[in-house]
């Protein structure tokens, strides 16, 4: 098991409570981190201990949940700790219909044949889920993808989600390291063929935006050779960026997301696109968590990921959209993005 007995118990008895908490892994580690406090929100750069949460684009807003009780102190205070009342988020309640996305994608492919770029088109697919242990499906999602970065967590302001991501927005180590990755375009699994240009467009668009944007800070980023990077049965063009940093990481991260592997290029012109055309709150989705740790400031896109309620989920998975796209192959990347995910809650379910 991923998680043990004490953490999957902490975390249920926090969800049912409602208490803020976390529990994380760190790509290619098999050791689960819990924490558990109150949640507070932070708008500027300040480096906190702790888990935080940052939604799609916010402008550097970040839900931090303080470090404040282990598993441990959580199950032995079980009958003391209070429940919390307040609002809580509902997760939106209506999958994204197939002609709806059509009409989404045609209406987007039209206007970036006209202007160029890039625009990021996500859907939701949303589902009943009475009675489910979620800690469950946590533990089948997180044992399907050790070198993402997996997560769980719950605060008042965002409700619970679970997620697994494979895209590092930024890192940065005592060192003076920073690392991010420009990770966009995605087929199935294939041998070395060459990416086609669709993929390598949207892809480079991702690239060439988190260079100029780290260069506008004055940070002079090298770029990696080209991977692919597997994610279940599908793999993603990725581009590894490094550079020698020794400032505040949050005004690095708050300055590259979203990049255009979620929003789009021209930033205004998707952020515009992605307002017209989805029907849903993106909510955490596309945003970013992450944490500061002994080691540095680690922070990842918050994709491939579900909010969940006592009732109900919603997933998100979306994908980059250009003059060049089709609607049909649009749909079965996303499909192919959160399948893994949707299975995962199935199982649970029955
Ligand atoms: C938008 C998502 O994924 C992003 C978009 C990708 C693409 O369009 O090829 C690939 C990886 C991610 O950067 C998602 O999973 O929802």
């Amino acid at each position: 098991m991923l998680l043990s007995t004490s953490i999957s118990r902490a975390a249920s008895l926090c969800i049912e409570k409602r208490l803020p908490f976390a529990v994380y892994m760190m790509p290619g580690s098999d050791h689960a981190i819990f924490l558990a406090g109150d949640e507070s929100t932070q708008c500027n750069s300040d480096v906190d201990r702790g888990f935080f949460i940052s939604e799609f684009n916010t402008s550097g807003r970040r839900i931090v949940i303080a470090p404040q009780y282990t598993a441990e102190q959580i199950i032995e205070n079980a009958d003391t700790i209070a429940q919390r009342d307040g609002v809580v988020v509902k997760p939106v309640d209506r999958s994204t219909p197939r002609d709806e996305y059509d009409n989404a994608l045609n209406t987007v492919v039209n206007g970036l044949k006209l202007r160029g770029g890039k625009t990021v088109i996500s859907r939701v697919i949303c589902g009943d889920a009475y009675d489910i242990d979620w800690l469950s499906v946590a533990e089948k999602y997180f044992t399907c993808f050790p070198s993402t970065f997996r997560y769980l967590y719950y605060t008042a302001a965002t409700g619970a989600w679970i997620g697994a991501s494979p895209e590092l927005l930024l890192e940065c180590d005592n060192a003076g390291n920073l690392s991010t990755m420009s990770l966009a375009g995605t087929r199935m699994k294939s041998s070395n063929a060459a990416w086609d240009d669709k993929n390598r467009e949207e892809h480079d668009y991702v690239t060439r935006y988190i260079v100029d944007k780290l260069s506008s800070l004055g940070i002079n980023a090298t770029v990696g050779c080209a991977e692919n990077v597997g994610y279940g049965a599908i793999e993603h063009l990725c581009h590894r960026i490094t550079a020698r940093y020794a400032g505040n990481p949050f005004i690095v991260a708050d300055t590259l997301s979203p990049t255009p592997a979620l929003a789009g290029t021209p930033l205004d012109k998707a952020l515009n696109d992605i307002t017209l055309n989805e029907r849903h709150p993106r909510r955490c989705y596309g945003g970013y968590v992450g944490m500061t740790d002994s080691r540095g400031t680690h922070i990842f896109v918050n994709l491939r990921c579900v909010h969940f309620d006592e009732s109900r989920y919603c997933i998100y998975a979306g994908g980059g959209i250009t003059a060049k796209s089709e609607s049909a192959t649009e749909w079965d990347e996303t499909s192919a993005k959160s399948q893994v995910l949707l299975n995962a809650i199935n199982q649970s379910l029955s």
